[in-house]
Order: structure tokens, then sequence, then C-alpha cells
């Protein structure tokens, strides 16, 4: 397990991470959401161990990390940083000798992973010569190549396209599968909500909400209603208790106060014709965001 107690990073008079306590359990995938600034990559380099921190105590299995000496650990940064110069043979055998895997095996590994993401062709290619996409697979396999234990991303998706994205998602989701603690960093709702068992959001260097995303929606309780019928709905948008009302073509969707509610809607609207849809929804990350953080995230 990756523990983070009461950590603080400040540059001169300015707090960048704020008093972060996490658990982050082990063969999991833990999602860091937040906006720009937020404290994501100083929290990765911090966990590394590639910069102080102000105070506060970090442990992974009961240990500091020392991301320079352990061969346990992979990361992608996010400035990528690849050698243009060189192949990519060249490259990631070098880098993945430095984290302690022969030559023959960093070969054999490297091919498996370009045959997995459907570039065999890019082997003796040299860096320069790819998309800036595909340079950042050739990262994320440089992250992966020694099989780490725990494995940090720092915006994996970004500048990919979807295709490229759903590959990524696979193989980080195999890796996990695999046994590997997997800890990566978004703006994207979706991403975090779609992968990870367990999440934090951060603002502004502090966490505004932690825990596993199941606990978290429960807590939120489910206040989206969904309300499509063949009459029409407007009168919903005086009901007591809704506090959003959006029309849609088919009918309207609301946000509620709470889930008892929807039973006074569900009463109201019977009997005045057919209802196509009425469907009570879990709140997205999206929505749990706004509401702790605000709406000015982007
Ligand atoms: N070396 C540094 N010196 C001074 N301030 C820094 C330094 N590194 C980061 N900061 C500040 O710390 C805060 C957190 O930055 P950080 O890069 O951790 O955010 P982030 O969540 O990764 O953002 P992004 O999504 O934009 O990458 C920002 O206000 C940033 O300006």
């Amino acid at each position: 397990m990756l523990q983070l107690k009461e950590v603080t990073k400040k540059f001169g008079t300015h707090t960048a991470v704020d008093q972060l306590s996490l658990e982050i359990p082990e063969r999991e995938m833990y999602g860091f959401l937040g906006g720009n600034g937020a404290g994501k990559t100083t929290t990765f380099r911090m966990i590394l161990g590639l910069l102080d921190k102000t105070s506060g105590d970090i442990s992974w299995e009961g240990k500091a990390v020392n991301y320079e000496k352990s061969h346990l650990i992979g990361y992608l940064p996010e400035e990528r940083g690849l050698y243009p110069k060189l192949t990519v043979k060249d490259q990631l055998t070098y880098l993945a000798r430095l984290r302690g895997m022969g030559k023959t095996e960093a070969i054999k590994e490297l091919k498996s992973w370009l045959d997995r993401f459907q570039v065999p062709e890019y082997l003796n290619k040299k860096v320069e010569e790819l998309s800036k996409g595909n340079q950042q697979k050739i990262q994320f396999i440089s992250a992966v190549i020694h099989k780490p234990k725990l494995l940090i991303l720092d915006e994996p998706f970004s500048g990919l396209d979807p295709v490229n994205v759903e590959m990524l998602k696979e193989a980080v989701v195999d890796l996990k599968e695999q046994g590997t603690s997997i800890v990566f960093s978004s703006h994207r709702m979706e991403h975090v909500e779609e992968l990870c068992e367990h999440l934090c959001i951060l603002h502004k260097g502090k966490q505004v909400v932690q825990g596993s995303l199941r606990e978290i929606k429960r807590s939120f309780g489910k206040k989206n209603l969904s309300v499509y019928a063949d009459f029409s709905v407007d009168f919903l948008s005086n009901f007591p208790g809704v506090t959003k009302y959006k029309s849609v073509m088919e009918g309207c969707e609301l946000q509620i106060e709470n889930e008892a509610v929807s039973q006074g809607i569900f009463t109201a609207i019977q009997g005045k014709g057919f209802v196509r849809k009425f469907e009570l929804e879990e709140p997205s990350l999206n929505d749990i965001f706004i509401a702790k953080v605000g709406a000015s995230y982007e």
C-alpha cells in the first residue's frame, strides 16, 4: 500500500499541496483528478522521491520510495522526454537496462508491446520520425517494459486519439489485472470514472473528495432524474425539491434534492399519459466535482 500522511509542498509562499493524506490500495487503479495547477504532478514527484516534501510522510510497503534506485517502479512523466535522434529499439533497451533488465529480455518485451500497439515497424525508427501520439505510446512502453509493481502515469491519455486512448486503457487494465498498482492523473472525469475503484479530487492543492468511487457516489445519493413522456412535463420545473430543470426533446432532465422527491414526481405524473422513461441515476463524477468545487472547473 502507498500511504501519504499530511503531505505538504510549498514553493516559496505558494502551497502547491496542502496536508494531503491518502491510502492507495495495492493492485488497484487509483485516480487523481484535478484542474490545471491542482497539485497532481507535484504529488507524483514527491511520491517518487524526485521532489522533497515540505512536511508529511510518504511510504510504499512501509518504506520511503526512491524511483531512481528502485526497479519496481514505473513512471510516465507529464513532460514527455525521449531522445529524438535515437531509434526506438536503442532508446528503450537503454532505459530498460537502467531499470535492471537484460538486453535480450528488453528487446523481447519491447517487440511484444509494439505488436500489441500495432506498430511493430517502429522498432528501428528514430523517435523524431513518429507522431506525437505515437511517441507517447513509446514513452508508455518505457514506463512499463520492466514490469513495475507500482506504476505512476501522469496524464497518460492526453494528446491521444480515441482509438489510442482505448488501446492504452486496455493495456493499463491488463497490467492491473496482472497485479500492478497503478496511480494516474487526469483532467477527464470519465477516464477516472471508468477505470478507478478509488480516487481523489484535488483542488488548489487540497483534497476535496477522496475514497472509493462507489462510496463517493452512494454518499451523494441519486439526484439525477430523467422523465420522458408523451405529455408536457414543464410543470416539473416548479415542483418542490427540484433544484435544476432541463428541457430535452423527449421530456426533461432534473436534479432533485434527494431521492424522496422522485416519489412525489412519480405520483404527480401518473395518469397524465404515457411515460417512456422514468429513471433515477447516480451522479456522475462531474456532478460531484461541481458540487464540491464549483462550476468554475474546466
Ligand atoms: N518548481 C516549481 N516552482 C514553483 N511553483 C511550482 C513548481 N512546480 C509546480 N508549481 C506550482 O504548484 C502548483 C501545482 O502544480 P502541478 O504541476 O503539481 O499541478 P497539476 O495538477 O499537475 O497541473 P496540470 O494539470 O496543469 O499539469 C501550481 O500552482 C504550480 O504553478
